[in-house]
């Protein structure tokens, strides 16, 4: 492929303008680019686009060819079958659409999947959001997307975590006592390279009963469930939810004291 390539722009006026880095695309630094065309290997597919996606400075807009599966859940909306964390993540980012499918029969030999074309167009400015946080709560919400969020919520390993994170951080603020806490909430996209990676893991919930739920009282699961109830959340599903929907929940738990990270 580089041979061809450097064959190909030889003796052109391109030929200077030509510039070939050879490496593992995940594994290198990307140098200044404001487009991407790009046909991938399929199964590089989520942790490219995090690493695009958290290159700086912003690029202007990505077209890539995904398998068609990933690509419907790229631009996933509320509703939707395919509608997941992947989705989600990405369309906080970037605004996703897709442009053309592309079916196996183009290729010789067929592979077994079909494809698609996407572009992938950077939100400018990016969401002030924190996105271990933002990406904590929507990995909860879609571990079982089609539960209600009241049952979730009332799951013994959620609420052991969050009322993990929720001590941890209680303690923090009173060894911090006097100095100001309110900490400029960045965005870490880098945090998004794992996102594709639990994707077969959603959980079908048709098929998988909940065991893990938290039936005893306590005082954190009531202040858990009593931040559903304000914002109308306990009997939403996931699968429904929007951003801004996701973004209230969040600043609804964030501001009861409990996060996600
Ligand atoms: C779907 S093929 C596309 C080839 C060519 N770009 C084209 O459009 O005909 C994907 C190419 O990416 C290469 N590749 C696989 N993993 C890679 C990685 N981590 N970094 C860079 N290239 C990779 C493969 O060797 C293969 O040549």
């Amino acid at each position: 492929m580089v041979l061809e390539l450097q064959r190909r722009f030889q003796g052109t006026p391109f030929s200077n303008r030509l510039k070939v880095i050879q490496g593992d695309v995940l594994k290198c630094d990307l140098p200044y680019f404001d487009i991407c065309v790009a046909n991938i290997p399929y199964q590089i597919s989520s942790p490219l686009t995090f690493k695009l996606l958290s290159h700086r400075p912003m690029f202007r807009c990505a077209v890539i060819m995904f398998q068609r599966e990933f690509a419907m859940r790229l631009v996933a909306q509320p509703g939707d079958t395919l509608y997941c964390r992947l989705g989600v993540n990405t369309q906080l980012l970037a605004r996703v659409s897709h442009l053309l499918k592309v079916g196996k029969n183009n290729f010789r030999p067929p592979p077994k999947v079909d494809s698609s074309v996407v572009r992938i167009e950077p939100r400018k400015p990016q969401p002030s959001v924190n996105f271990k946080e933002w990406d904590g709560l929507v990995r909860i919400c879609f571990n079982r997307k089609n539960k209600t969020l009241g049952s979730i919520f009332r799951q013994k390993s959620v609420l052991s975590i969050l009322e993990k994170n929720y001590k941890t951080l209680l303690a923090l603020q009173f060894s911090q006592k006097g100095s100001s806490e309110n900490k400029e909430m960045a965005l870490n996209v880098s945090a998004l390279g794992d996102t594709g990676e639990d994707l077969s893991m959603e959980i079908d919930d048709d098929e998988m009963e909940v065991e893990d739920v938290e039936t005893r009282g306590s005082e954190f699961k009531d202040k858990v469930l009593e931040v559903l109830k304000q914002g109308g959340f306990e009997e939403k599903r996931s699968s429904k939810l929007t951003e801004a929907d996701f973004m209230h929940l969040l600043s609804l738990f964030n501001k009861a004291g409990i996060h996600f990270s």
